[in-house]
């Protein structure tokens, strides 16, 4: 459904040229819960962007049920880190619903619409509420029902539970899968964190670090929270893939020159 084909993604600066992904490569099948995992710079984001639309790829092509992705389009809902993604101005309602009108939906089907989603995230009682009044995982409830409530053919998610503390992360991953198990969307998922991609992810893409380069494409749709031996397993030889590249420290001298 989704193809990123041998993609090279590129920053100019003002004195430099970056690259932040080397000929990357992956197919996301409809109904994936593909994640995008490596260590911080090595191009997630700027891979997520390019599937999104908001930059081009240098190298390469990236094609959605066979179209070349050209710029942003309805197709793609990003859901990201930042709590302030929703408009503080209007109610988690307003929110969700300001998509659907905008792209057309009819009052009364974005209406029902709005009301579904809002409520498959679990936030009923808080329909009226401003973003400000909420939580940090409730406004990213109301963003991930924003995004689903417009039926994209993908969603794309930037780390989207980052920012929260490790209880509500936890809970929200729980959300996400069941989410997905009563919609059954697709997903491209980008996270830092090993254990994070093997419990949201039935594929996970390694990522190598900056520039970012495929290191391994593993299959994770066994495991949810419980911690089994396959888990912890798999865990470990992510640990060792990532790590493997890692700089090794500088080897300290006992007698440093020191005054
Ligand atoms: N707007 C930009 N201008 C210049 N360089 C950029 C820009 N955005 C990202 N980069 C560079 O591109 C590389 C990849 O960045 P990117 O944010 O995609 O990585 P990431 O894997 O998502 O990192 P993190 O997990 O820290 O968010 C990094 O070296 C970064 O400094």
């Amino acid at each position: 459904m989704l193809d990123v084909d041998d993609v090279t993604l590129q920053y100019k600066t003002d004195d430099r040229l970056v690259t932040a992904t080397y000929k990357v490569d992956f197919q996301v099948h409809r109904g994936d819960r593909f994640v995008l995992l490596g260590p911080s710079g090595c191009g997630k984001s700027s891979l997520l962007k390019a599937v999104a639309g908001f930059i081009k790829p240098v190298e390469g092509a990236i094609r959605l049920n066979g179209e070349p992705v050209r710029g942003p389009g309805p197709d793609r809902m990003v859901v990201f880190q930042e709590f302030d993604q929703l408009l503080p101005w209007k109610t988690v309602f307003q929110n969700v619903l300001f998509p659907l009108r905008a792209r057309g939906v009819p009052a009364k089907e974005a209406a029902e619409r709005a009301r579904d989603y809002i409520a498959k995230v679990g936030l009923d009682r808080f329909r009226d509420s401003y973003p400000h009044t909420l939580s940090g995982g409730m406004k990213q409830r109301v963003a991930i029902a924003r995004a689903m409530a417009t039926e994209p053919e993908i969603l794309l998610m930037d780390e989207p539970f980052a920012a929260l503390d490790a209880l509500t992360r936890r809970r929200m991953q729980e959300e996400l899968l069941q989410l997905w198990d009563d919609v059954r969307f697709t997903m491209l998922f980008v996270t830092h964190s090993i254990e994070e991609a093997i419990i949201v992810g039935n594929r996970i893409l390694v990522l190598s670090p900056h520039p970012g380069q495929v290191k391994a494409e593993l299959n994770a749709h066994a495991f949810g929270h419980e911690k089994s031996e396959g888990f912890a397993a798999l865990e470990n030889r992510i640990h060792t893939m990532l790590f493997a590249d890692q700089p090794t420290a500088p080897v300290k001298t006992t007698r440093a020159a020191r005054p």
